[in-house]
């Protein structure tokens, strides 16, 4: 006789006792704002999770903490597995291309060629922006952007997916599309965590977490 043992099923994103504080004004006029006290945060595997909040809550500060761009003042943060991010300003190189981003960010997650050139084409094709591939970032519409600033973080396919208000530029058809990929992701498994102001959106989210006076409150 077998005895099998429970399986374990790995959280994808753990953070917990997130605090952090912003330093404000200069000397002798200086205080100290605290915007974080003690935010709890969990992803489970195939997960997609909305945080919601009202502006200056903290959500912004919370998300750069979970994917290591901002140093909390206290409060620990795991992930397992490779994460993904989508900054609310777009980071690209205004003098190359949507194609010579593509393989930037593929050098950087260690993607052989041939899989950064397959997840590429899925990804234009997904987005819908094949025809801007050997744009300039400078000529390209805050929309278009918008859909390089996500193919860049979906490009190395990861566990994790944290996406501070992507859709803000997209038109209907590509916010569609938008959630049409993340339902794809909850499929196989992967977590989505979405900063969202739309409330008519709530219905897409597995869970509702909301940022109230530095602490994550379940909805
Ligand atoms: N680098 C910084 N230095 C000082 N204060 C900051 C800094 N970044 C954010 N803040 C302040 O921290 C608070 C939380 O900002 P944050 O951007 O995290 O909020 P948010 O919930 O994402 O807001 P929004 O919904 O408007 O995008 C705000 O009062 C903001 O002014």
């Amino acid at each position: 006789m077998t005895i099998g043992l429970p399986t374990q099923t790995t959280d994808a994103l753990v953070a917990s006792g997130i605090e952090k504080s912003y330093r404000r004004g200069i000397w002798p006029v200086r205080h100290r704002q605290d915007v974080l006290r003690g935010a709890d945060l969990t992803l489970r595997p195939g997960e997609v999770v909305g945080l919601v909040g009202e502006n200056g809550s903290g959500k912004s500060t919370l998300m750069k903490i979970l994917v290591g761009a901002l140093r909390p003042d206290a409060g620990t943060v795991s992930v397992s597995g490779g994460l993904g991010y989508c900054p609310q300003e777009p980071v690209t190189y205004e003098r190359l291309t949507c194609n010579e981003h593509f393989e930037l960010f593929g050098r950087a997650y260690r993607m052989s060629p041939e899989a950064e050139r397959r997840s590429r084409r899925e990804l234009y094709e997904a987005l819908g922006f094949e025809r801007y591939a050997t744009t300039r970032a400078d000529q390209l519409s805050g929309g278009t952007l918008a859909k390089l600033n996500l193919g860049l973080a979906l490009l190395a396919d990861p566990e994790v997916l944290l996406l501070d208000e992507p859709y803000a530029g997209f038109d209907w058809d590509t916010y569609v599309r938008f959630w049409e990929l993340v339902a794809q992701r909850r499929e196989s498994g992967r977590s989505v965590l979405i900063i969202s102001h739309f409330v008519a959106d709530e219905e897409r989210f597995d869970r509702i977490v909301d940022l109230r006076a530095g602490r994550t409150v379940p909805r």
